[in-house]
């Protein structure tokens, strides 16, 4: 790596696993949410009995994804004991010995409803929660997308999350947060080796951006994860699927079609550290020309 290396900030330089699987679990969400709960637990326990040691859900995994159910199916994480999502990733987690990044459900919190994904290690400990930050407000359509407001439901997280686990440091960002290349900046910057996405793209941008957007926040030669529910899910609001792999290289190592599945896929960070040693970006990066945020703050969990 280049000696002018910025890339300082998450404590874990070299993770502990470097070579491992990743299983993405594309569920079907229903309106009950006692069956999503059960649902995401035999897909984990999938995909932890195929190889992987690190699991991702989906966006809204326990509720289907309209903004007017975020409320009945919330849950406050203040007490993990009266929160059965979370409860439950705490156990399986511990029971399988895998990390999960539990994609995100509703969260409740002083009277504001969050987007949050939470994650758990190895011994159902919970390690990091990120708060959406770019919420999915729609303009006048364009491609004919359905309205969607979220904000009119969900209030903004004000943080980027990095959490440093045995697989490295892993960035989290929810669904839009994809469109914005400068979260994954500085996640990259933060050290990030993984970025991931849990996400429910529309019908209409998912077809024309999903994958580009994947392909491309690999801005600086990392891999990107994301993982969307299922096509049939409840709720009004139609869901693209393809959950996705995506290589240093911004190559699609695997990707899933719309229906319910679990996609194991084999990740070698040692193909990020062959990339950048073709393609030094870092050391290229002309932050005396373009501003850049290397202006770096620990992350939080609020
Ligand atoms: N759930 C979302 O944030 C959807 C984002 C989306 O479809 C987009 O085009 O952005």
């Amino acid at each position: 790596m280049a000696s002018n290396s910025k890339r300082t900030v998450c404590p874990l330089q070299i993770p502990k696993i470097t070579q491992f699987k990743i299983g993405i679990c594309q569920l079907k969400v229903t309106t009950e949410k006692s069956a999503n709960i059960l649902k995401a637990r035999e897909l984990i326990q999938a995909a932890a009995g195929k190889g992987a040691s690190l699991i991702l859900l989906p966006e809204m995994w326990n509720c289907p994804c309209s903004t007017d159910m975020f409320a009945k199916f919330a849950e406050d994480f203040s007490d993990i004991d009266s929160a059965p999502s979370l409860l439950m990733l705490s156990e399986v987690a511990s029971s399988l010995g895998v990390t999960i990044i539990g994609g995100s459900v509703p969260e409740k919190d002083a009277g504001q409803l969050y987007n949050t994904c939470c994650l758990f290690g190895p011994n159902g400990e919970f390690k990091a929660k990120h708060r959406k930050i770019h919420l999915f407000d729609m303009g006048k359509p364009l491609l004919g997308e359905v309205q969607f407001k979220e904000s009119d439901y969900i209030s903004a997280g004000k943080n980027p999350t990095v959490v440093d686990t045995d697989f490295g440091c892993i960035g989290i960002g929810i669904c839009h947060d994809i469109r914005f290349p400068e979260l994954a900046m500085l996640y990259s910057a933060r050290g990030a080796q993984l970025i991931c996405y849990p996400g429910a793209f529309n019908m209409s941008t998912g077809a024309a951006l999903w994958e580009l957007e994947q392909r491309t926040r690999q801005d600086d030669s990392l891999y990107v994860a994301s993982c969307s529910p299922s096509r049939d899910s409840a709720g009004s609001y139609a869901i693209w699927g393809h959950s996705t792999v995506v290589g240093p290289m911004g190559e699609i190592i695997a990707t899933t079609g719309h229906d319910k599945t679990v996609l194991i896929v084999d990740v070698d960070y040692a193909a990020i550290q062959r990339t950048r040693e073709s393609f030094p970006l870092e050391s290229q990066r002309r932050s005396d020309i373009y501003q850049f945020v290397d202006v770096l703050t620990e992350s939080s969990n609020s």
